[in-house]
């Protein structure tokens, strides 16, 4: 999908008793303010001139006969009233249209969040966070102020406009005229303005985007940093993109506001004008003197919707911007959307097998060529070859991380195609050689939010071998681990990484070298006690330690991202070939036979 101004209002009309209450309430408030300014001008003429008493005569018989003072309090009471209703109306007319501004927002927000929960792993890895995440509060916001200036007071201005416009032509039809021909020159005006200052906005908005980009790539790998002693490096391009948004800033700022107020000055030029005019209407022609206060009153009183009017061409030329910053998120690929036409996991035990795939990050270089690859249920098979050779690749392709170029990816013999993402990684659990962790309890790290009894926690951190040292934690499954779980040592991070894929009791577990900061003694204990584990399930581990590699049922060497060896160990021992090689070279050939 994508965001348009367009469809922001198609969503806009989907709330029609809102709108239409919203509508009555405009109005009403129309009908109550329109005749306000002219009530104390006809004063002027009907108690100071004596040149008519329409009004005094009205009140002389339909409420009570009274003298000078009396008029003049009670077309001032009325005055008041009127104008006391006119701001009740407003104030309920601008709370209904806000409950729809704010619900069509939280929209756009649920949306580009619905998007980015989709998108593709290539597509994420290529992302900024801070750049999104400015797309998904300063831009929204901008279109929230656009949302909110035209739908509660576009309505509202234009009624006026027309009410005093009908008023005027009432009054005087040739001031009125003038008036009214001169107006849309102003507005036309001040809109070229607008346009201009539109692009200050955009680049403003672009540099609060690049710093909070750099900000949180910073903050992110802030350990890397200083470990590297590059601080002042990247603390001084952070100050570099602030002193931009401090110079776009001031450009964007002082000339918003000059621009406002040159449209002011013009407008005020007009009114000026305006009054000249009436006053040359009175003495040229038969407007009368009271009803010249009453044209001076509607030119103030048409200042707020015009402002109003202008604001909204200011709120639309930054909302456009905002909208093609926000369709950045939403032109994000996302991943393939399978059909669940079939669910292998239903069954007790669940094998997968990769028939003559091939990958490349890139097409045009193949990471991974004509790989066939297979772990049955229960099995649990090793994958071993140097670095860069494939084998975390070939473990995020089971998880369907990426899409693959060619060949089938089958759980039970059932294509991926077939099956649905989210039901693969339902089932089949990757830890990942450096887990995440959240800044968050080592319960929620376990746990991800879903809702696992105390017990099985427990018991899964006993098998991950580190039942003791949570226990030696004040605050035990409490403790809050720190950003990126700073506060535990790498081979605990696995270690709960593990206890985290232990609680999901998938059917299929990965582990990509997931123990691989682990002394031998702490790995060896850890074993033994996922003994009972790795036998309920199929198991593919991704290892350089001998000791690990050894115990599984089926080998698989990668080379260069193709299987160049495959078979049990002793098999590939005898072989004597890429598997032998490789083993010795890492050092871990004692005991190899
Ligand atoms: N996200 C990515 N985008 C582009 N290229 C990648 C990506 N991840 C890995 N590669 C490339 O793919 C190749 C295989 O990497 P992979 O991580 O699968 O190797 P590996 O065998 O797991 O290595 P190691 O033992 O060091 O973890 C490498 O050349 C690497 O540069």
């Amino acid at each position: 999908m994508s965001l348009s101004l367009g469809s922001v209002f198609q969503t806009i009309k989907g709330y029609k008793r809102p709108l239409v209450a919203g509508n009555i309430v405009a109005i009403l408030a129309t009908l109550v303010s329109v005749p306000t300014p002219l009530l104390i001008p006809v004063l002027v003429d009907e108690v100071l001139l004596h040149k008519s008493d329409t009004l005094t005569h009205w009140l002389d018989t339909h409420i009570v006969p009274m003298d000078t003072f009396g008029y003049v309090v009670t077309v001032l009471l009325a005055t008041v009233v009127l104008r006391f209703l006119y701001t009740a109306l407003s104030i309920l007319q601008t709370k209904i249209f806000m409950q729809i501004s704010k619900d069509v927002t939280y929209r756009i927000r649920v949306d580009a969040l619905g998007h980015l929960e989709r998108i593709s792993m290539k597509a994420y890895e290529t992302s900024r966070s801070g750049s999104i995440a400015a797309k998904l509060v300063t831009d929204v916001e901008t279109i929230d102020t656009f949302i909110a200036s035209t739908v509660s007071r576009l309505i509202i201005s234009v009624l006026s406009l027309i009410g005093i416009a009908g008023v005027l032509f009432w009054i005087h039809w040739g001031l009125a005229l003038f008036i009214i021909v001169l107006n849309p020159l102003v507005i036309t005006f001040t809109t070229k303005l607008a346009r201009k200052v539109s692009k200050l906005k955009k680049e403003e908005n672009r540099a609060i985007d690049a710093f909070q980009s750099a900000l949180t790539e910073t903050l992110d790998l802030f350990g890397q940093i200083r470990a590297s002693n590059q601080e002042r490096e990247f603390f001084s391009k952070l100050t570099d993109k602030a002193r931009h948004i401090r110079e776009r800033s001031i450009a964007f700022g002082w000339k918003s506001d000059a621009a406002s107020r040159i449209s002011y000055l013009t407008f005020l030029a007009g009114y000026e004008v305006f009054r000249a005019a009436s006053i040359l209407a009175v003495a040229f022609s038969d407007l009368s003197i009271g009803m010249m206060l009453a044209v001076f009153g509607y030119l103030w009183y048409m200042v707020t919707p015009v402002q109003d009017i202008l604001g909204i061409q200011y709120a639309l030329h930054n909302a456009r911007a905002a909208v093609a910053r926000i369709n950045e998120v939403f032109e994000m690929p996302t991943e393939p959307d399978y059909p669940h036409r079939a669910n292998p996991f239903t069954a007790e035990r669940v094998g997968v097998k990769l028939e003559s795939v091939s990958f490349g990050y890139s097409p045009e270089i193949p990471v991974l060529s004509d790989i066939h690859f297979e772990a049955k249920p229960s099995q649990r098979v090793a994958l071993v070859g140097a670095s860069g050779s494939g084998k975390t690749t070939l473990a995020q392709l089971i998880v369907g991380f990426y899409p693959i170029d060619g060949g089938r990816v089958l759980f039970n013999g059932v294509d991926v195609r077939e099956i649905g993402l989210d039901v693969v990684r339902e089932h089949v659990n990757l830890v990942l050689q450096s887990p995440k962790l959240f800044n968050d309890t080592i319960r929620f790290n376990i746990t991800l939010g879903r809702e696992v009894p105390e017990s099985l926690i427990w018991k899964a951190l006993d098998m991950a071998q580190m039942k003791a040292v949570i226990e030696s934690f004040e605050e035990g499954l409490d403790t809050v681990v720190g950003r990126d779980g700073i506060k535990l040592s790498g081979g605990q991070r696995q270690r709960i990484a593990i206890a985290r894929m232990i609680v999901a009791e998938p059917k299929i577990a990965i582990l990509d070298e997931s123990t691989s900061a682990l002394d031998v003694h702490t790995e060896a204990h850890l074993y033994e006690a996922l003994e009972p584990f790795f036998s309920s399930r199929t198991t593919i581990m991704i290892a350089h330690r001998l000791s690990t590699i050894r115990k599984a049922d089926y080998i698989y060497v990668l080379e260069k991202g193709h299987i160049v060896e495959e078979g049990t160990h002793e098999e590939l021992l005898k072989k004597e070939g890429v598997y032998m090689g490789y083993i010795k070279q890492s050092g871990d050939c004692h005991g190899v036979v």
